[in-house]
């Protein structure tokens, strides 16, 4: 089984996604680490990515998830995967592939954000990823986790509804 833990930049996807997969004694991986160098760059530069910025990334996510389904070990990867359309290719229908998605209000995550030192990703860029976030749809089957908790408690709650250890 593989977990996608998504959410807007700053909802604890990093945070959440560590411990989990620490939990599990699975592998982690974190999803800036598959952005071509130009887009961390333009988020740098406090430019939002666009669709067509975010393709390669979200194919070299896909890649890593097919890989360990391939060989049947078990990870933990993040994601921001803010639209339905980024979701569907690494999660939608695809079994042994779940996706958490940690949501929450916009000024619990801003104020994270400020609290967040040495971070390329500014808070001024949280607007638009408010505006690009479509929230995941009850067919899409994806497990909305909100972020007011503290990690330990929201990793709990990932775990009671996802029943990993089970091999689901
Ligand atoms: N549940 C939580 N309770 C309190 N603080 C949290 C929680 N989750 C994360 N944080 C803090 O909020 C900040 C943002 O979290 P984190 O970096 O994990 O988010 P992220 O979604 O991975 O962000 P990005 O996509 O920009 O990398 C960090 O400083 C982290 O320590
Ligand atoms: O889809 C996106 O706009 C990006 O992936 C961002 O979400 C960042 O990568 C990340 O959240 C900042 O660390």
């Amino acid at each position: 089984m593989v977990i996608v833990v998504a959410g807007v930049s700053g909802s604890g996807k990093s945070t959440v996604g560590r411990l989990l997969a620490e939990r599990l004694g699975w592998e982690y991986a974190e999803a800036d680490d598959f952005h071509p160098p130009a887009n961390i760059a333009k988020m740098r530069g406090g430019t939002p990515l666009t669709d067509a910025d975010r393709r390669p990334w979200l194919r070299a996510i896909a890649a890593w998830i097919d890989e360990r389904i391939a060989a049947g070990r078990p990870g933990v990867v993040t994601c921001s995967a803010l639209k339905r359309a980024y979701r569907e290719p690494l999660a939608g229908g695809r079994p042994g592939v779940r996706l958490v998605m940690l949501d929450g209000d916009r000024d619990v995550i801003e104020a994270r954000m400020k609290a967040r030192k040495g971070h390329f990703f500014s808070a001024d860029l949280l607007d638009s990823q408010f505006a690009d976030l479509e929230r995941p749809a009850p067919e899409e089957d994806v497990v909305i986790v909100p972020v007011e908790d503290g990690p330990e408690q929201i990793v709990d709650r990932i775990l009671t509804e996802l029943r990993p250890s089970d091999g689901a």
